[in-house]
């Protein structure tokens, strides 16, 4: 049973390993706004690659000073909208999952065009502005101290890296050289993105199809440990669960409650959001995995992983051990961080403005 825990806003000891899960009321969540102090110092190893792949080094000689340059950017961003964080998160998700790692997502549809941008597809339209903000402000600071250098999609990366980081998640090596993709098509999107209520095969399949495996999927799923959804992506959970007229009997009552407040039925409004993580919904740390073994998990998807035989293990490991669950996030970001990656003039190009492709 986990103890509803009376702790106010001191809840930034982001150095506990091992919680039980923590349940607070969404009413709490909500008017208890973000306090958490950034701390970690989990790394990951800086292996060297051969030179066609990504280097962590990449720039090194031409634009020494990029990571702090989008450091300065990120953490202005995080004081400023703490919602840029998560908000980035799933855009270098989004990014990566359609046309590899390639600020594809940044592209805006030509005006007058036929064909919609990727962002403007229907699975797109609710990344958040921030994002797509953090990304520009950080490119023109970029530009103006190296210009036709870095590329949106290598910023991209250090940016998701560097929201995490400053919510409490762990810091890892960012690899960087990849080059900005000249396709960006709304019809390529629906297909290679998931969806809220997808099965866990057909997520595998998803993942499976990028490279990625089913601990993968596990692990990146954590993300979900910071960030908001709005009530379309979860309402039929509350009240017609798979047209059975009931709600899922996989939410917990206090949860399904408190969801069915925010969300009613009918006649609620289309931009109310729950947090993910209804006990820590801006520290990035592993309470989500717990959660979902107490049926605190928001989507369909999320709380499959701890239905599901093949992924149930790892949930309770990953729920019980902090650094585990970092040490895994980092390499899976990076393995991300690696879809389909482009090099060179022929497939790729370098924008100025990350907008706007480059001929
Ligand atoms: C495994 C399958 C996944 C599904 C089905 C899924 C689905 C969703 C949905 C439906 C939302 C809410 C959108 C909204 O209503 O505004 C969301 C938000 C989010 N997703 Fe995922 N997601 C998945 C994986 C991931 C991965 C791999 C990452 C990153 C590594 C990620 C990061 C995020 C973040 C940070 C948010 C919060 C965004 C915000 O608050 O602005 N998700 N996801
Ligand atoms: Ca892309
Ligand atoms: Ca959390």
């Amino acid at each position: 049973m986990p103890a509803p825990t009376s702790s106010s806003s001191s809840s930034s000891s982001s150095s506990s390993s091992s919680s039980s899960p923590r349940l607070l009321s969404l009413s709490f969540v909500f008017t208890c706004l973000l306090i958490f102090l950034p701390i970690s110092l989990a790394k990951t190893t800086n292996t060297t690659r051969p030179p066609h792949q990504l280097s962590v080094n990449y720039y090194t000689k031409t634009c020494p000073q990029l990571e702090q340059l989008v450091g300065s950017v990120t953490s202005q961003q995080f004081k400023e909208t703490p919602v840029s964080g998560p908000a980035t998160i799933r855009l270098f998700f989004h990014d990566c999952f359609v046309e590899g790692c390639d600020a594809s997502i940044m592209i805006s549809t030509k005006p007058g065009g036929t064909e919609l941008a990727e962002k403007d597809a229907e699975d797109n339209k609710n990344l958040r502005v921030e994002g797509f903000e953090s990304i520009r402000k950080a490119k023109a600071l970029v530009e103006s101290k190296c210009p036709g250098i870095v590329s949106c999609a290598d910023i991209l990366a250090i940016a998701a890296r560097d929201y995490i980081h400053l919510a409490g998640g762990p810091y890892y090596q960012v690899k960087k050289g990849r080059w900005d993709g000249k396709i960006s098509k709304a019809s390529r999107v629906p297909y290679n993105l998931p969806r809220a209520n997808s099965t866990t095969d057909q997520l595998l399949k998803l993942f499976n199809s990028k490279g990625l495996t089913l601990e993968d999927l596990v692990v990146l799923s954590g993300a979900h440990t910071i960030g908001f959804a709005h009530c379309k992506q979860f309402i039929s959970r509350l009240y017609n669960y798979k047209g059975t007229k009931q709600p899922d009997p996989v939410i917990d009552p206090r949860l399904l409650k408190a969801l069915k407040m925010s969300c009613p039925e009918f006649g609620g409004n289309a931009d109310i959001v729950a947090p993910f993580d209804v006990t820590t919904p801006f520290l990035f740390d592993h309470a989500y995995y717990g959660n979902l073994e107490a049926k605190l998990g928001l989507l369909a998807s999320d709380q499959a992983l701890f239905l599901d035989p093949r992924t149930k293990t790892l949930v309770q490991q990953l729920g019980k051990d902090k650094q585990k669950f970092f040490q895994a996030f980092s390499l899976a970001m990076d393995k991300m961080g690696s879809i389909g990656i482009k090099r060179g003039r022929r497939h790729g190009e370098k924008r100025k403005d990350c907008r706007l492709h480059a001929s």
